[in-house]
C-alpha cells in the first residue's frame, strides 16, 4: 500500500449550536492516528451568538453573510493563534445553511483568507464536493471514527453517537482494513439532538440550554407528543440521509401545550427515541454505543438512551477520547486525507456516488 506523509494538523470545528469554536491537533497520515495533541476553545459572545443565528438558513451574498463570515474567521484567528506546530490546518467553518438536494451546503469561513492570515496551508470547504456528486455533504466524522475504533483496539462492531445540535450515528466494522472498504462504514445524522429543546429553554427559560438535564428531570415525557414526533418520515428513510439544523424546528409546536418541564423531558425523550429508530438501520447491533457532543452531559438524555437501547452507552472518555473535540481532531484529520489524496466520504456515509475527496486546500 501507497505510505503517505504524517502531519501534525490542526482541525477546527464550529457546529450548529453555535456555542462557540473547537480547535484540536492530531497527527496523522491520514489512515492511523499516531498522536492526539492540545485542545482549545473559542465562544462566542451573546452578541456573536445573535448574528450567527440571524444568518441560519442563509447563503452567500444574502444580507447578514458577509458580517457572520468576518466573525467566523476572526473567531478562529484568535483562537488558531494560540497553537504552535501546525503543518497544516482544517478549517470546517460554521454551517449556516445545508440543503443537499436544492441549493448546497453553506459553511461560513473563507479558508484562503486564515491561510494567508495564519501563514499555513487550509483545507476547507469539506462539504461542497460531496453534494456536486449527488452526496449528503455530511456526515463527514464516520472515516475519522473508523480511525478512532482501531486506536481504541475496538474488535466488534460498535458505534459512535454525535449529540450536538443534530445527531448522527456511525455503526463501524473494525475488523476492515480502511474506511473506504465495503461493510466497513454506515452513518447517518439520527434526527434532532439539543438544537430544538435549546430553542425550547430560550423560549421558556431565557437560557441557552437545560443544564445536567435539571428542568427535564423534574418532568415526564408526554407519551402523545412523542408518538407524533415519531411520526415524521424522516426516521424509517434508509440512509444516507442528513439534516439541517432548523429541520426539526417544528416540533416545538408538539410541546407547545405543555408545561415547562414535561416539555423539556419531552423533548429529551424525542432526542433519544430518534437514535432508538437509528438502530434499525445499523447491519448489525453495536456491542457497544460511544456518545460523544454536548449531550453526553445530561444525564437525563444518556439515562432514556441507556433504557431504550440493548447495548452499553457511554461517553466516549471512557475509552480515552475527548467528546468535545472529537469533531475539531476529526476535520484535522481529513484534512491529512484531502492532503495526500485519500477520500473523506463514500456511498455508505453521505451517499455519494463514488468515493471522494473533499474540499480546497489554499496557501500550499
Ligand atoms: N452540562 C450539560 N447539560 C446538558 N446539555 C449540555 C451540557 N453541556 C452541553 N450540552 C448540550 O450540548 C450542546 C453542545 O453540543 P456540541 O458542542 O456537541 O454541539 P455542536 O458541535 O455545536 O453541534 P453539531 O455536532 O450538531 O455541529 C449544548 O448546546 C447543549 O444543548
Ligand atoms: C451540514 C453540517 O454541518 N452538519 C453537521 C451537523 O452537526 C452534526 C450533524 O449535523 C453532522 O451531519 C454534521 O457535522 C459532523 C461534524 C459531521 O459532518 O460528521
Amino acid at each position: 500500500m501507497r505510505q503517505h506523509q504524517a502531519l501534525w494538523a490542526l482541525g477546527t470545528m464550529s457546529g450548529t449550536s453555535l456555542d462557540g469554536v473547537d480547535a484540536a491537533m492530531l497527527k496523522t497520515d491520514g489512515q492511523t492516528i499516531f498522536e492526539i495533541g492540545k485542545t482549545g476553545y473559542r465562544a462566542y459572545r451573546a452578541e456573536e451568538q445573535a448574528e450567527l443565528r440571524a444568518a441560519l438558513g442563509k447563503w452567500p451574498g444574502d444580507a447578514g453573510v458577509a458580517g457572520a463570515t468576518t466573525l467566523v474567521e476572526q473567531a478562529h484567528l484568535e483562537l488558531l493563534s494560540e497553537f504552535d506546530g501546525a503543518e497544516l490546518i482544517g478549517f470546517h467553518g460554521q454551517t449556516l445553511a445545508h440543503d443537499p438536494r436544492g441549493r448546497g451546503t453553506h459553511q461560513a469561513g473563507d479558508g484562503a483568507n486564515l491561510a494567508e492570515k495564519l501563514g499555513l496551508p487550509v483545507v476547507w470547504d469539506f462539504r461542497s464536493a460531496d453534494v456536486e456528486l449527488g452526496g449528503e455533504g455530511a456526515p463527514l466524522a464516520p472515516f475519522f471514527h473508523f480511525a478512532c475504533a482501531k486506536w481504541i483496539g475496538a474488535k466488534e462492531p460498535m458505534a459512535f453517537l454525535n449529540l450536538g445540535g443534530v445527531g448522527n450515528i456511525t455503526w463501524i466494522d473494525p475488523n476492515r482494513e480502511r474506511p473506504e472498504d465495503d461493510g466497513a462504514l454506515l452513518a447517518f445524522d439520527t434526527g434532532p439532538a439539543n438544537a430544538p429543546l435549546n430553542d425550547l429553554m430560550m423560549q421558556r427559560r431565557d437560557q441557552p440550554f437545560d443544564r445536567n438535564g435539571a428542568l427535564a428531570a423534574q418532568g415526564d415525557v408526554v407519551a402523545g407528543a412523542l408518538e407524533l414526533f415519531l411520526d415524521d418520515p424522516y426516521f424509517p428513510k434508509i440512509p444516507p440521509k442528513s439534516l439541517d439544523r432548523d429541520a426539526f424546528s417544528d416540533m416545538l409546536d408538539l410541546v407547545r401545550e405543555l408545561d415547562d418541564a414535561d416539555a423539556a423531558a419531552t423533548m429529551t425523550g424525542m432526542a433519544a427515541a430518534a437514535v432508538m429508530q437509528a438502530m434499525v438501520h445499523c447491519p448489525s447491533p453495536p456491542a457497544r454505543l460511544l456518545v460523544t457532543g454536548g449531550g453526553r452531559h445530561n444525564p437525563v438524555m444518556m439515562d432514556m438512551l441507556r433504557a431504550g437501547l440493548d447495548c452499553p452507552v457511554d461517553p466516549v472518555e471512557a475509552v480515552g477520547l475527548d467528546g468535545d473535540m472529537l469533531e475539531a481532531q476529526a476535520f484535522a484529520y481529513l484534512a491529512v486525507r484531502i492532503a495526500n489524496g485519500m477520500p473523506t466520504s463514500g456511498p455508505s456515509t453521505t451517499g455519494v456516488r463514488a468515493l471522494v475527496g473533499g474540499g480546497t486546500i489554499s496557501g500550499a
